[in-house]
């Protein structure tokens, strides 16, 4: 999947899919709860709690040896994304073998990434924090089930207590400490109901069987790590390294904003991607000797400007059939209409490629556009009228004066029709006027070369729901089972961990407008905006729409034209 190639280069799950096939062979629990479709294929329903959880608990159990036990009704972590994070920490951390001890705020029911960290590095030791009574119960089982009660150390905190309140009195400094905030600042937001950046983003395909406490926070993940952002300058080398996920590129961007304003600079951020979902990692210290790793996917947007594509998954019902060639057909004519050109069309069944050359803006503003043309028209009816010989004018114009009689008690007020006539001529010749005058604006606009144009809010992934499991699953087969997790496509709601339709940027539905100054002028031979790499694939069972910039004046551009596309695609 788009982003699979950008997971941490040691995690398991980057090169080896799960192979739901043979889990369901050696694992009856996992047998249980899949199907197999006539062809054979072993098929898992990523809508189904008892389904996400089997699959997680296998993929710990065949992994990692971890025997973890989960109730249905709290968060189920995906595996793959956690390790990300995990690895990340690692590579912070460095070699050290000895006396490391992190801190895990939130820890869930799974106690997913202390039981991590214990089996990739078999001399850390964990504190985690939980609030929540259930997950605390089945966060000590998990501790206890795998002999770890000497290494993890669990400690029931209450919701207004932060990391100030939990180690101020402790006598331990610690290695790190991480964090995987709730989501949501309330329950609106939580069901997608408000600030939710992607109206048009499909269902998600997973389920998320997060609880409340789980998922929302007064303020949402950005107040909440901005009140650890806080604890820690008051905390300072109690803890050698800060950390945590973010969940929307939009809160990343403001805490960083965070950080410098509290004149913290040395600051590493890192991508958790899986599938098409990406999330952050945010890493802050008060030591100036902790280097922060690069990640393969800045490393490569560095040397090569390469970015994710951007993707739209192609909702089913927008054309005739569901599949590449008649999406094609549909596309092809919105190309057409937009006057985009096209060429080196390189075609299969489930795949056609082609490059784009855009030379003029015309996708942008098409409802003002279309407002424009409507007052052009009535303008021109106007001035004709104005102009016509003064007589049938006169007739007109009492026309007029009958319709708006029997339309509108103001008008009947008025017994002198004579009145009203010049009256009706006072008024048009100040709309004629303020019309030629507003056109002459338009125009200025036109010739200065630039227009205001609404851009995406932001390059996010997509995206977002809650936790992994909102991964946006997918049903795999065995011959390539990626659990819904590769081909996840990520949907809005928490910033995504498997869905992320969009992959970088999560952002469709009505976005900020964003000022972007157009510069159609020539440069040398380009006399073009962009030029991008069109892509209709089939993936799995979506058809999916792909962007990849090549060069022009603005990536912007593309943005808004992919927006275009999300727009009218759905
Ligand atoms: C998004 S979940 C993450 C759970 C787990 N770490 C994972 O990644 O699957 C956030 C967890 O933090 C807990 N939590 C919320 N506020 C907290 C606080 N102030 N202190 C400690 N834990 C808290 C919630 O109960 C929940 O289990």
């Amino acid at each position: 999947m788009a982003l699979n190639k950008f997971m941490h280069p040691r995690n398991i799950y980057k090169k080896k899919r799960p192979n739901f096939k043979e889990l369901a062979i050696k694992y009856p629990d996992f047998r249980s709860v899949v199907t197999q479709d006539l062809t054979g294929k072993v098929i898992l329903d990523f809508k189904s709690p008892e389904a996400l959880r089997a699959l997680t608990c296998t993929l710990l159990k065949d992994d990692f040896g971890l025997d973890v036990e989960l109730p249905l009704d709290r968060l189920i972590p995906t595996v793959p994304l956690r390790l990300n994070y995990i690895l990340w920490i690692q590579d912070i951390v460095g070699k050290r073998e000895e006396n490391v001890i992190g801190l895990d705020i939130g820890a869930g029911a799974s106690c997913i990434y202390p039981l991590l960290g214990c089996k990739l590095c078999p001399t850390w030791k964990f504190i985690c924090s939980e609030i929540e009574e259930e997950n605390i119960h089945f966060a000590k089982k998990n501790i206890n089930g795998n002999g770890m009660e000497g290494r993890i150390e669990l400690v029931q905190t209450s919701s207004t207590d932060g990391l100030f309140e939990l180690l101020n009195n402790r006598k331990e400094s610690l290695d790190f400490c991480m964090c995987n905030p709730p989501f949501y600042a309330d329950s609106l937001e939580a069901q997608g109901i408000s600030n939710c950046r992607n109206l048009d983003r499909p269902e998600p395909k997973s389920i998320n069987t997060g609880n409340e406490q789980e998922c929302i926070v007064k303020g949402g993940e950005f107040e909440y790590i901005k009140k650890m952002i806080g604890d820690s300058l008051k905390l300072n080398n109690k803890v050698r390294v800060y950390t945590t996920m973010v969940g929307r590129k939009s809160d990343l961007g403001r805490l960083r904003a965070e950080l410098k304003k509290n004149n913290i600079s040395n600051i590493g951020e890192t991508e958790f991607c899986q599938g098409r979902t990406m999330r952050w990692g945010l890493a802050w210290t008060f030591d100036d000797t902790v280097v922060f790793p690069k990640s393969e996917f800045q490393v490569k947007k560095k040397s090569t400007g390469d970015k994710p594509p951007l993707t739209h998954i192609i909702p089913t019902g927008v054309c005739k059939e569901y599949n590449v060639p008649m999406a094609w057909v549909k596309i092809k004519g919105m190309l057409d209409e937009l006057q985009v050109h096209h060429k080196g069309v390189k075609a299969t069944t489930t795949e056609i490629t082609l490059n784009l050359t855009a030379k003029e803006n015309t996708w942008s503003h098409q409802r003002k556009k279309k407002r424009q043309q409507m007052r052009a028209k009535l303008f021109e009816e106007k001035r004709k009228h104005y102009e016509s010989p003064s007589k049938d004018r006169q007739v007109d114009d009492l026309r007029v004066v009958e319709h708006n009689q029997s339309e509108g008690m103001e008008e009947l007020m008025e017994d002198n029709q004579e009145a009203l006539v010049r009256k009706r001529k006072l008024e048009f010749e100040d709309e004629y006027r303020n019309e030629k005058a507003r056109r002459m604006d338009d125009n200025d606009v036109v010739s200065s070369g630039k227009s205001h144009i609404k851009g995406p809010e932001s390059l996010e992934p997509a995206s977002a729901e809650y936790d992994a499991q909102l991964t946006n699953a997918q049903p795999s087969s065995s011959n390539n089972p990626d659990m819904g997790i590769s081909s996840a496509v990520k949907t809005e709601n928490r910033p995504n961990e498997l869905v992320g339709k969009s992959a970088e940027t999560e952002s469709t539905g009505p976005k900020e407008a964003v000022p972007v100054t157009v510069n159609t002028a020539k440069t040398e031979d380009k006399d073009f905006l962009f030029k991008t790499k069109l892509s209709i694939k089939q993936v799995q069972e979506d058809v999916v729409m792909e962007l990849v910039y090549i060069e022009g004046q603005s990536r912007e551009l593309m943005h808004q034209f992919m927006q275009y596309f999300k727009n009218r695609l759905k």
